[in-house]
């Protein structure tokens, strides 16, 4: 595995500039994440490790070695793509061994044996081995996908939303057996989504990336707890953080300058109304071990997390503070 650095990389397509002036390092055994919507440039980021694309400006390292004019093929990175590219006509084993039996890796057969069978354990796919790949449901081809990336070795792993074609219970599962693939081998891997529970589940840092810029880069929980901007902020937290304006709830201590207030489930304080209600409960939508409480203050709409047997109903009145919340300037960042 190696450390793999992106210098003031920048991309565009005509007049959509994909990637702007981004600086990234992943370091050697780092799990990093990039977040970001859709068009915000995740993708091309990884095709520009990947040598897929060239950059218009800035340099790609790879274990310190600049990667200006290396073919994808002699990059030594792993590519997964979301939908599970197998060789249809091949059996699982077969896939598994394609990537060691090029003849630039001089495997001798025991060693290609040895290697499946270790990755088809880890992948939990040990026991199809010999089915053709397209008699496997979506979840073990996209393991089989997995595996075959893992046989490889490579300095990186490049992982572009290998989850999202997948059902929720799956994508749940493959979560975390990722995560513990990854550990045990302690590889480099940089892996793209737009699902903020992989990122926040998988991460040892997130990158959040919008218009093709890099906006923020911290561990998950920095990410969450302190969030630069509004658009970060907003990308991260079920129920959505509520942002509000200031002034409207009471509590805290705004400094001088704040324009929106953003308030999470743990930033808000609900008491019964005792004379001081400020706000009325719209609805309550029940989740089974938890709640969203909907709530209304002066024309606004908040929604925060409950538990389900907190005894409010709707159209109670209540009073809402504010405990310790975020707050933002005129221009969207963070005022601390
Ligand atoms: N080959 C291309 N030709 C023209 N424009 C492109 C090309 N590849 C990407 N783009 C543009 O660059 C921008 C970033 O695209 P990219 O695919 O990197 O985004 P993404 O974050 O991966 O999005 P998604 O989540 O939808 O896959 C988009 O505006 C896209 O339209």
């Amino acid at each position: 595995m190696a450390e793999v650095s992106l210098q003031n990389i920048s991309k565009s397509f005509g007049e959509s500039k994909a990637v702007r002036n981004l600086t990234l390092t992943i370091r050697d055994g780092e799990f990093v994440v990039l977040l970001g919507p859709t068009g915000a440039g995740k993708t091309t980021t990884l095709r520009l490790i990947a040598g897929l694309e060239k950059p218009d400006k800035g340099r790609v390292t790879i274990g310190g070695q600049d990667m200006a004019g290396a073919a994808p093929a002699g990059r030594d990175v792993a590519f997964v793509f979301q939908q599970y590219s197998l060789y249809p006509h091949l059996t699982v084993y077969e896939n598994l061994a394609f990537p060691l039996r090029s003849p630039a890796r001089r495997l001798g057969a025991d060693e290609i044996d040895r290697r499946v069978r270790d990755v088809a354990k880890m992948v939990r796919i040990d026991h199809k081995l010999e089915n053709r790949s397209t008699r496997l449901s979506g979840g073990e081809m996209q393991r089989v996908a997995i595996g075959r990336a893992l046989v490889r070795k490579p300095s990186i792993y490049l992982m572009d939303e290998p989850l999202s074609s997948l059902d929720a219970k799956l994508r749940g599962e493959l979560r975390l057996e990722l995560k513990r693939i990854q550990s045990e081998l302690g590889s480099t891997l940089l892996y793209v989504t737009h699902d903020q529970i992989e990122a926040m589940t998988m991460a040892d840092r997130i990158g959040i990336l919008n218009d093709g810029e890099l906006i923020q880069l911290g561990t998950p929980r920095e990410i969450y707890s302190n969030p630069v901007n509004l658009h970060v902020a907003a990308r991260l937290g079920q129920p959505h953080i509520n942002l509000i304006p200031e002034g409207l709830v009471p509590g805290g201590q705004p400094p001088k300058g704040t324009k929106t207030i953003g308030a999470r489930t743990e930033h808000l304080e609900i008491h019964a109304g005792n004379g001081n209600a400020n706000a009325e409960i719209d609805w309550i939508e029940h989740l089974g071990d938890q709640s969203h409480l909907h709530m209304r203050i002066a024309g606004h709409k908040l929604v925060t997390l409950a538990n389900p047997y907190v005894p409010v109903m709707p159209g109670d009145k209540i009073t809402l503070m504010l405990k310790d919340p975020l707050y933002f300037g005129s221009d969207g960042q963070r005022l601390v």
